[in-house]
């Protein structure tokens, strides 16, 4: 009898992870899916200004139908302009506070039914949560959270309704600052956290309407929100915050709209976002096969690079505290 060889063993290897492989490819669920952006409406809350107004000018130059909300009339107006100037496309605009759950519904609904809605608008500000006003924390998880839904909201009825019109979207704007927690960042990291819960269990309760849910992850970006927040933002906050760098708006709406049309689930934006991602991933929806296995196989060793990150804050938290009671 002849022995097997001990190379045939080596042929025996790559069955494990191409078995993961193929398991995954049958059972990776919601499917994939392409949103169209061409000729449809898209619906840019906080459009007038930073991330918004960039996705706004790039749905506006792949010839969507576009309309943005904010609260300042005068900021949406100079929107507009710009936006016309650059493409040519007059946008429709909206001025509402998205706290204000029937000044929404009413701008919703005058701008007709929504294709892909994307909700951006946000507000920051670092502090320590001592130094933080009741009011303040109150405002942030107003606006970036309870305002997410009052949104998301006063779109879906007219949403779920629209027949033969392709698949929808509902993109929310986070921060990588909602997949971790960061110094300075106690109110803004909650309501953030708050849209990967609403995120996910959205997606579940739209999926049988071919509504597909994206959440954008984007690391400092330079933007007039941003510029407001680096006057007051504590140093810790800046260095942790500096472990991701800081992008350009047009970047981050790229990455951003190309993760809309490709309907992924979670977006990063720049490849430690994308680490951050794989580290975070938790229990959210994967539609790609190719990233769900990413997933399984880096899940250790990811690990392992987060708490190396955990470390690096850590000691400039410690650092930085010593120096301050000198
Ligand atoms: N810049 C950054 O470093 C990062 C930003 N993000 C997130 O991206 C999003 C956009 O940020 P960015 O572009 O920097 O912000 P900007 O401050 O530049 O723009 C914010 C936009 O939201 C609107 N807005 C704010 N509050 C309200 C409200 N209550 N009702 C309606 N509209 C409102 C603003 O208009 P108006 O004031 O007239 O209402 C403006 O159009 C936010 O969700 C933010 O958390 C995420 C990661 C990094
Ligand atoms: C495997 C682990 C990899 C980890 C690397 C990731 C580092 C994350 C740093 C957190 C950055 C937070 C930026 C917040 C930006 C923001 O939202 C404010 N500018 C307010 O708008």
């Amino acid at each position: 009898m002849a022995a097997i060889s001990p190379f045939f063993l080596l042929f025996l290897i790559p069955i494990v992870p191409l078995s993961i492989l193929a398991i995954l490819a049958l059972i990776v669920r919601p499917l994939p899916i392409k949103i169209p952006i061409k000729s449809r409406h898209v619906f840019i809350t906080g459009g007038s200004s930073g991330i918004g107004l960039a996705l706004a000018h790039r749905a506006a130059a792949e010839g969507a139908r576009v309309s943005i909300l904010a609260r300042s009339a005068g900021k949406l107006e100079e929107a507009k302009k710009e936006i016309q100037l650059a493409t040519g496309v007059e946008v429709a605009t909206f001025s509402a506070d998205v706290r204000d759950y029937d000044a929404v519904s009413k701008a919703i609904d005058e701008s007709g039914p929504i294709d892909v809605l994307i909700v951006n608008q946000g507000v920051f500000t670092a502090k320590e949560l001592v130094k933080h006003s009741p009011e303040d924390v109150k405002f942030t998880i107003d606006v970036n959270l309870v305002g997410s839904f009052n949104v998301i909201k006063a779109a879906l009825p007219a949403m779920k309704a629209r027949k033969d019109r392709g698949p929808a979207s509902i993109s929310l704007v986070s921060s990588q600052a909602g997949q971790v927690g960061v110094y300075g960042y106690a109110a803004y990291s909650a309501s953030k956290f708050g849209l990967q819960g609403l995120a996910q269990a959205l997606q579940q309760e739209v999926i049988a309407d071919d509504i597909h849910v994206t959440l954008i992850f984007p690391p400092d970006t330079n933007t007039p929100g941003f510029e407001e927040e680096q006057k007051s933002r504590p140093e810790v906050t800046a260095i942790i915050a500096a472990s991701s760098g800081s992008m350009e708006t047009e970047e981050v709406a790229r990455k951003a709209m190309d993760g809309i049309k490709a309907g992924k689930f979670t977006v990063s934006c720049n490849f430690e976002g994308f680490l951050l991602s794989l580290a975070t991933t938790g229990m959210s929806p994967q539609r790609s096969f190719w990233l769900a296995f990413l997933e399984v196989i880096t899940a250790g060793p990811i690990r392992l690079i987060a708490l190396f990150f955990q470390w690096d804050w850590y000691k400039a938290i410690e650092k930085w505290s010593k120096t301050k009671t000198k």
